[in-house]
């Protein structure tokens, strides 16, 4: 069999897509869509008092108006943040349009070798753990690695695939201080095999980014994508503007 690359696993994710039923939001009193809004900005304030991070934007075009994106220790507590905003009653104003569950994931692929615990290491357990930045802008997308004929990741040797992920690693690195970028492997868990989530403060770098990787093997040859969601930082006042009538 061939080698696997080994995996260090760190906090569940869940992506959680919105849209706003405008129609039914629109029929409500004022009064209703304040104390709703309220009871929602309560929700959002206390993801924060768990271990954990949170990333909250909204979604240009029609895939879906807002996005959750939680990081815990377990799957029990997603679920559970799930339910309660299920309760919510902003929630009866929202309809799931995509929901993605993953883990925070890194390779070994680029580690050298040590004996010390990866999971003692300050560098790893601030990748595996990290806090979602404030970034102005987000890009969210599945992607697979082909396993099409000749072009199948999966049947390369762990040689060849350290060379090739060393050179995406190169292009990437080039885009740090501009994108801040999370990688969560959903083999198993979800419907593609990784969530690539970038933050930036400058949208046109996940343009620049996504197309200077499309010509690198790794993407070039192997790179299989979902759908693309991007989307504006919400704050509480955005928020509140948002859901305005
Ligand atoms: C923003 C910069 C950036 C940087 C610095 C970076 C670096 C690295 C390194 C060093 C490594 C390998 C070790 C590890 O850390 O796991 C990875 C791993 C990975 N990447 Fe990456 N990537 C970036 C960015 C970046 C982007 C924009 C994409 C999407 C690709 C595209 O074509 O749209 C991506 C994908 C991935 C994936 C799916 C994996 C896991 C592959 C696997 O087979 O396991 N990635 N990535």
């Amino acid at each position: 069999m061939n080698e696997a690359a080994i995996t260090l696993d760190g906090w569940y994710a869940l992506h959680d897509f919105r849209s706003i039923d405008w129609a039914s939001w629109k029929l409500v009193s004022a009064e209703e869509r304040e104390a709703a809004t309220k009871e929602f900005i309560a929700f959002l304030e206390d993801l924060n008092k768990d271990t954990g991070s949170n990333a909250f934007y909204s979604i240009i075009g029609q895939k879906a108006d807002f996005m959750m994106m939680t990081l815990r220790e377990t799957p029990e507590e997603l679920g559970e943040i799930e339910t309660k905003f299920a309760k919510l009653a902003i929630a009866d104003f929202t309809i799931p349009t995509y929901s993605y569950v993953s883990i925070v994931e890194l390779s070994n692929y680029l580690a050298g070798k040590s004996d010390e615990d990866p999971y003692q290491n300050p560098h790893v357990r601030a990748r595996l753990y990290p806090e979602l930045p404030k970034s102005k802008y987000v890009c969210f997308y599945p992607m697979d690695k082909k396993r099409d004929g000749n072009d199948n990741w999966y049947m390369l040797s762990m040689e060849d695939r350290k060379k090739l992920m060393y050179d995406h690693g190169l292009i990437g690195r080039s885009y740090a201080g501009k994108i801040k970028q999370i990688i969560t492997g959903s083999v198993g868990l979800d419907d593609h095999e990784w969530g690539v989530t970038l933050f930036s403060d400058d949208m046109l770098q996940f343009k620049k980014i996504v197309y200077e990787m499309r010509f690198d093997e790794v993407s070039a040859r192997y790179g299989e994508f979902g759908e693309f969601l991007v989307g504006n930082l919400l704050d509480n006042e955005k928020l509140e503007k948002l859901l305005a009538i």
